[in-house]
Order: C-alpha cells, then sequence, then structure tokens
C-alpha cells in the first residue's frame, strides 16, 4: 500500500466570521510532489502552514509524517523542510555562516559548501545576507528548507523573483531532491513551474479545493482537445478538435498540397486549464450567489486558449 505523507480530510479555517479555508481534503504519498495551486487569497498558505503546524485548524483531520501538526514536537519537526513564502530575514549573517548555523539543528545536515553550490551562491557565500537581491536571498531560504534533508517539504511560492536561468537550476535542484524521494507540497503562481515539477496538482479558489489530479489530467479529456489555427483570406481560423492532424491533412488537401498560411497545433497548457477551472469555480459562486443574475467568466473556450509553451 502507497504509504501517505500528508492527509488532510475536511480541513477548515475560520478567522473570524470569515472562512478561508473549507472542506479541503487531499493526500500525498511519498516520493509525490503535489502542488496547490489557486488565485490569491484562495487559502493556499493558510493550508500549509497549518500543515506545518504554525496555525491551528477550526475542524478537520490532518495528519503530516504519522502526527497531527498541532501536537508535532521537534523531532517531528526536524523531518520537514519550509520555504515559507517570505521570512522578512534581514540577515546580518553572510550566507555561510546562516546555513552553517542553521544545519546544526539538524541531526543529519547536508554539506554547506555543496548546498551553497546547489543553490548557485557560491560567489555570495561570504556576503552578507542584507547586501543579496531579492532573488539570491531566495535561494538562500531555499538552502535553509533543504539543509536539514527533510522527507518532506514544503515549498511556499519558492522562485518569486528568481530570473529564468535561477528557476531552471532550481527545478534541476527539486528533480534531484526528488530523485532522493523527497516529498514535496509546492504552491507556485508559476503553472509552468507547477507543470514541470508536480505529479498532482489541486486547484483551490475562495478556501475549496474545485479539482485535483495527475498534472496531465486534470480539468478532464475535454478541456484537453487541441485546436488547430491557421489564416485565410486575411483571416485568422481556428477548429477545436481531437484529432488536429486530420484536419490538417484536409486543409493541405483542400489547397492542391498546399499548407495553410500560418498553420498551428496548440495544445492547452496546465495554465490554460488552470483559468477554466478557476473561471468556472467564480461562475459557479456568483450563480450560487444570485440566481437571477448571468454566470460571468465562462469564456469561449476556443479563444481562451493560449499557445503551449508560452512564458507568460
Ligand atoms: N491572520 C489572518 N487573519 C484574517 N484573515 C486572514 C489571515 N490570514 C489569511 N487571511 C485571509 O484568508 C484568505 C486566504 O489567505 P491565504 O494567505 O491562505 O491565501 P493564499 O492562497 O496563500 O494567497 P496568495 O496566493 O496571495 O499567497 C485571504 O482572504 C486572507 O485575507
Amino acid at each position: 500500500m502507497t504509504e501517505q505523507v500528508v492527509s488532510v480530510r475536511g480541513l477548515r479555517k475560520t478567522y473570524g466570521p470569515f472562512t478561508a479555508v473549507e472542506d479541503v481534503s487531499f493526500e500525498i504519498a511519498r516520493g509525490e510532489t503535489y502542488a496547490l495551486l489557486g488565485p490569491n487569497g484562495a487559502g493556499k498558505s493558510t493550508t500549509i502552514e497549518i500543515l506545518e503546524g504554525y496555525r491551528d485548524r477550526t475542524s478537520g483531520e490532518v495528519n503530516v509524517l504519522g502526527t497531527d501538526p498541532q501536537r508535532g514536537g521537534l523531532p517531528w519537526k526536524a523531518r520537514l523542510g519550509i520555504v515559507l513564502q517570505s521570512t522578512g530575514e534581514s540577515g546580518n549573517a553572510t550566507v555561510r555562516e546562516q546555513l552553517k548555523h542553521f544545519a546544526g539543528f539538524y541531526p543529519h545536515p547536508r554539506d554547506v559548501d555543496e548546498l551553497i553550490a546547489a543553490v548557485g551562491l557560491e560567489a555570495k557565500a561570504g556576503t552578507m545576507i542584507r547586501k543579496l537581491s531579492g532573488g539570491q536571498r531566495r535561494r538562500v531560504d531555499v538552502a535553509l528548507g533543504i539543509v536539514g534533508r527533510p522527507e518532506l517539504l514544503f515549498l511556499d511560492e519558492p522562485t518569486t523573483g528568481f530570473d529564468p536561468e535561477a528557476r531552471r537550476s532550481f527545478w534541476q535542484l527539486i528533480r534531484s531532491l526528488q530523485a532522493d524521494g523527497t516529498s514535496i507540497l509546492l504552491t507556485t503562481h508559476y503553472l509552468d513551474e507547477a507543470a514541470q515539477l508536480a505529479h498532482r496538482v489541486g486547484v483551490i479558489a475562495a478556501g475549496r479545493i474545485v479539482e485535483q489530479g495527475a498534472v496531465d489530467a486534470i480539468g478532464g479529456a475535454d478541456a484537453r482537445v487541441p485546436i488547430v489555427r491557421w489564416r485565410e483570406g486575411g483571416e485568422v481560423r481556428e477548429v477545436r478538435t481531437p484529432e488536429p492532424a486530420t484536419h490538417v491533412a484536409r486543409l493541405v488537401a483542400a489547397a492542391d498540397g498546399v499548407e495553410p498560411d500560418g498553420v498551428e497545433i496548440l495544445r492547452p497548457s496546465l495554465e490554460d486549464i488552470y483559468l477554466q477551472l478557476v473561471a468556472d469555480a467564480a461562475a459557479t459562486a456568483t450563480a450560487a450567489a444570485s440566481a437571477t443574475t448571468p454566470p460571468a467568466g465562462a469564456g469561449d473556450p476556443v479563444t481562451d486558449i493560449h499557445p503551449i509553451g508560452a512564458d507568460r
């Protein structure tokens, strides 16, 4: 049987009269990377902080590495790696000093110099943390999160402020942690990052999970139908079809063997599917709030889809 490192059942969190998280349930298996995706204020950090033991829940069942986080002691905490959304760390120590200091809290820490190299901070190892750029400080946060060789790593928007090259080397670092069997809970607003790193994703909107599943299955088959786009008579034409190559062949045959101008096949990215799920959730909430108001945000599925691989 698969071992679950995280199990969340019917989680609810209220702040006074406001319900931030409602009936959230999901599991993370050992070695799995699960991405929690959602718009600002959806409840991701609240959920992740409850799992880390930083926040108490209002109700529901939560088990992390066999323990209720509200009762997790130091030995349990030492098995977790945490990269918070922001640390507020001003840092009057150098990068190496800070990492050495934190390495001392763990029974089997990573080698500090190897870690500095892994996060690409060799040139800044002797620099005060407060003198680092925002993206460089974020790399220190990531290094602090993994210095103790965590079994379960929480990454709350880990690459905010990273340049594209740093983001790609961070992905490599995460892949090496995955290869070592580390389980990961990731939140990110970069959908390409989730597509690159996660095995499964959960989409959360207004405190509720609206969909979860494997990265290449979420949203269902209908949301994944490709589009053939081409230009004809100065106008852009689009057809949504599960057999795009057949459609292109038909267009070529109809033009006596000439390839249509600008022909391309577009497959919905995780970002396209995510945006549709969030728009559908907002439309459902609006419809529920006012049965007389027509739902908003459920756009035409063809024009809502963007080209694959676009770095937006
Ligand atoms: N301490 C608090 N007191 C009152 N409301 C809070 C508190 N912390 C969070 N909230 C509210 O709970 C909701 C969920 O916040 P949360 O930080 O979990 O969202 P998020 O999904 O992590 O958002 P982001 O993507 O912006 O980080 C928001 O509406 C937020 O304003």
